[in-house]
């Protein structure tokens, strides 16, 4: 593929900092690719293991792997000599090279620091990282909270209101938002709220959530003792980096240039991160970044529009910023599509901060006439149509007429009810992959070893033994079970077998490699993988294991089944993917289900709210008895601003969404659709269903 020349400009600009600023499907993966192979090109003394490249997800990681690789793949074709032993070794090297997430990278700088001891941390490069410690230091402190209350013979108020659980909710929601957003929690308390609406307790509930709030602040560090939860993980590298100049100067000298696709997701703490690494002085790296502001879509988990603003100002003060203007993903009926939807956008609700500018055309598709017809398709289903039905009927439909399976990609809003397309397309026998969610846990393999470790762990009845004969493990062969139960039996110690033990030899006496497909076996590895890491983190015995997984199934945890390596490179499947993971990748057939759901419905008028200026805003809603509401007086003016964010941030959902295809779109919404309702059906009803 050949370059054009604001592409080129872009790859062989010599500057120590730039931000290449750009619309979707211009080519910033590409150039970034093209830009690592142009400083090799360059360079004989360079190596990827000179880079550190950070891309958003893990399967941006593989997708731009994979682009790296073909280009120095050919390279090597092309090459001979010197030449082509030094691509070789490159080859080799890009196993080994620094391409990965942020929190991948965080892990490598606390690992090149070694063990550390820092104020509220303590880091060995062996911690462990737990996720529940939040939870049980916020049921601790309530707990204490209550029996402190009880010795001094005091009632609390704020439980005439709301339930404990609902109390333990709303004080996550503003821990959390504190800690993502880097305030001081003491300093947010004292703010918060001002006064509570029209209420007599106003004082004692007000003072009552600051205090548990500061108990768990004060608790949490001293119990995660050595371990540090993945949120906290770009937190803690900051201020690693901040206090420790010598981390800073031993990442230079490995570090030679940084690379980041995805900029616009930054938050915070990647973008201090990412300036205290490259200060510009003489030694730090060269920084390469490339972001679109349009499709910045993770709010929800730190991503700030104001630290990539400032980056992009810091980089325009120091460095250079570039763009990127035309369009090669899509057609350019499909360009044109998402051009008009916008422009409608636009013009219907000028409050909104969302502005796309309109997306280029390039030379070599140019036509004298466009008709976006073609690009896309509305379907709109009845009242009481099942969507999973639906759409993945007109799959099936799509792959008879002949289209291959591995053009289909079916994206969706909220992973939640990507299972029962899954399961409708297994049905239709038509082969799908799931990205980012998962039905690993209600496999028939992985529920099997659950009735074995159950049956192993609990008194002995006919029913579970029907069951465990049942299944595949046993398939009906009662001598079977009698030989793997006196095997264990012999085992002197059965209480000291690790899951993982117990799982291999399940697996061995029973020869279930040999009876099972690829798929169903690599889901028994991957079980035994999670199994092991959980005993190493909770050192945990079989019968906490057989606990822990009937959790698992029973509680509709997402997990990816396995891959296996066939499946990686297959292409012929239907992907089944939520449109945030869907970011950075193309499909050319995209179908978009269910816009008819309202996406306020889960997210608008949150019960907890943080403001740095207006501090801590809530809204209690709770039925006991009597419908009670509890308001901040703050509330209102936070939510108001958050209603505009909130807003903003759907668009850009939707134009990543409607920006991953290549050739065609296709609309499932509800003829029974209010026009009232805030829903992505509403937003693209500037291009009319046509039949
Ligand atoms: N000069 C070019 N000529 C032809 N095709 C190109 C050119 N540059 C990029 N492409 C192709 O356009 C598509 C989009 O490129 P790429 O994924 O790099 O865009 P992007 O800006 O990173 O997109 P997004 O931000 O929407 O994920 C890819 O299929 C890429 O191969």
């Amino acid at each position: 593929m050949k370059l054009t020349k604001e592409q080129q400009i872009v790859v062989e600009k010599d500057e120590k900092i730039v931000l290449v600023k750009a619309g979707a499907g211009t080519g910033k993966t590409e150039v970034l690719a093209r830009k690592i192979l142009h400083l090799l090109e360059k360079n004989v003394n360079l190596s990827i293991t000179d880079f550190a490249i950070i891309t958003f997800t893990n399967k941006a990681t593989d997708n731009l792997k994979s682009r790296i690789k073909d280009y120095l793949y050919s390279k090597w074709q092309g090459s001979s000599g010197q030449e082509k032993i030094r691509f070789r070794y490159e080859l080799e090297n890009i196993n080994s090279a620094n391409i990965s997430t942020i929190h991948k990278f965080c892990k490598y700088i606390l690992n090149q620091a070694g063990p550390i001891s820092e104020h509220n941390y303590s880091y060995s490069s062996n911690y462990s990282i737990k996720n529940n410690v939040l939870d049980l230091t916020i049921k601790l402190s309530i707990e204490e909270f209550i029996q402190e209350k009880k010795n001094l013979n005091k009632s609390i108020v704020t439980f005439n209101y709301i339930q404990v659980y609902e109390f333990e909710k709303y004080i996550k929601q503003a821990f959390n938002q504190i800690k993502s957003k880097g305030y001081n929690l003491e300093k947010v308390i004292e703010i918060f709220p001002p006064v509570l609406e029209d209420h007599r307790n106003k004082k004692e509930i007000r003072e009552e959530f600051n205090l548990v709030l500061k108990k768990v602040n004060k608790k949490y560090y001293n119990l995660k003792n050595r371990s540090i939860d993945t949120e906290e993980l770009l937190e803690y590298t900051f201020q690693l980096l901040k206090n420790n100049k010598w981390i800073v100067e031993e990442l230079q000298n490995s570090i030679k240039y940084l690379f980041i696709d995805e900029f616009q997701d930054t938050s915070m703490y990647q973008t201090e991160i990412v300036r205290l690494i490259c200060n510009s002085n003489e030694k730090s790296p060269n920084l390469f970044l490339v972001g679109d502001a349009k499709q910045s879509i993770y709010k929800f988990r730190g991503a700030d529009q104001s630290s990539y603003n400032k980056t992009a100002n810091w980089v325009g003060t120091i460095g250079s910023v570039l763009p990127l203007n035309t369009n090669f993903r899509s057609t350019p009926e499909l360009i044109q599509l998402v051009n008009v939807i916008f422009q409608s956008i636009r013009e219907k609700f000028p409050i909104i901060s969302f502005k796309p500018e309109n997306l280029r055309i390039p030379e070599f598709k140019f036509k004298p006439e466009i008709d976006i017809k073609s690009a896309y398709e509305w379907i709109l289903i009845d009242k009481e149509a099942d969507y999973s039905e639906e759409v993945t009927k007109y799959v099936q439909k799509l792959i008879v007429e002949g289209e291959n399976p591995g053009n289909i990609a079916i994206l969706f809003r909220k992973n939640r009810s990507m299972l029962s397309y899954a399961k409708k397309l297994k049905e239709l026998n038509v082969s799908y992959s799931l990205v980012g969610a998962g039905d690993f846990y209600v496999q028939k393999e992985v529920i099997d070893c659950y009735k074995v470790l159950k049956y192993y762990t609990s008194f002995k009845n006919e029913i579970l033994e029907l069951e465990v004969l049942e299944s595949k493990f046993f398939n009906n062969n009662k001598d079977l079970l009698l030989t793997f139960v006196s095997k264990l039996d012999n085992q002197s110690a059965i209480q000291e077998l690790t899951p993982a033990q117990f799982l291999d030899m399940l697996f061995s006496i029973s020869k279930i490699n040999t009876i099972m497909n690829q798929q169903e076996y690599a889901n028994l590895l991957k079980l035994k993988e999670l199994v092991r890491k959980l005993n190493k983190q909770e050192n945990i015995g079989i019968y906490a294991c057989a606990d822990w997984l009937s959790i698992q199934i029973n509680s509709n945890i997402e997990e990816t089944q396995a891959t296996i390596v066939e499946n990686m490179y297959k292409k012929n499947e239907v992907e089944l993917i939520t449109i945030h993971k869907a970011k950075g990748l193309e499909f050319p057939i995209v179908i978009l289900p269910e816009l008819d759901q309202p996406y306020g419905k889960f997210i608008k008028n949150p019960s907890i709210l943080v403001d740095n200026k207006l501090g801590l805003g809530f809204y209690y809603r709770a039925y006991n008895g009597n419908y009670v509401e509890l308001k901040s007086s703050n509330y209102d003016s936070i939510i108001d601003q958050y209603e505009t964010d909130l807003y903003s941030e759907e668009l850009r959902v939707l134009y990543v969404a409607l920006t991953r295809a290549e050739e065609k779109l296709v609309f499932f919404g509800r003829n029974s659709c209010p026009s009232q309702e805030s829903c992505f059906q509403n937003w693209l009803d500037c291009i009319k269903p046509f039949y």
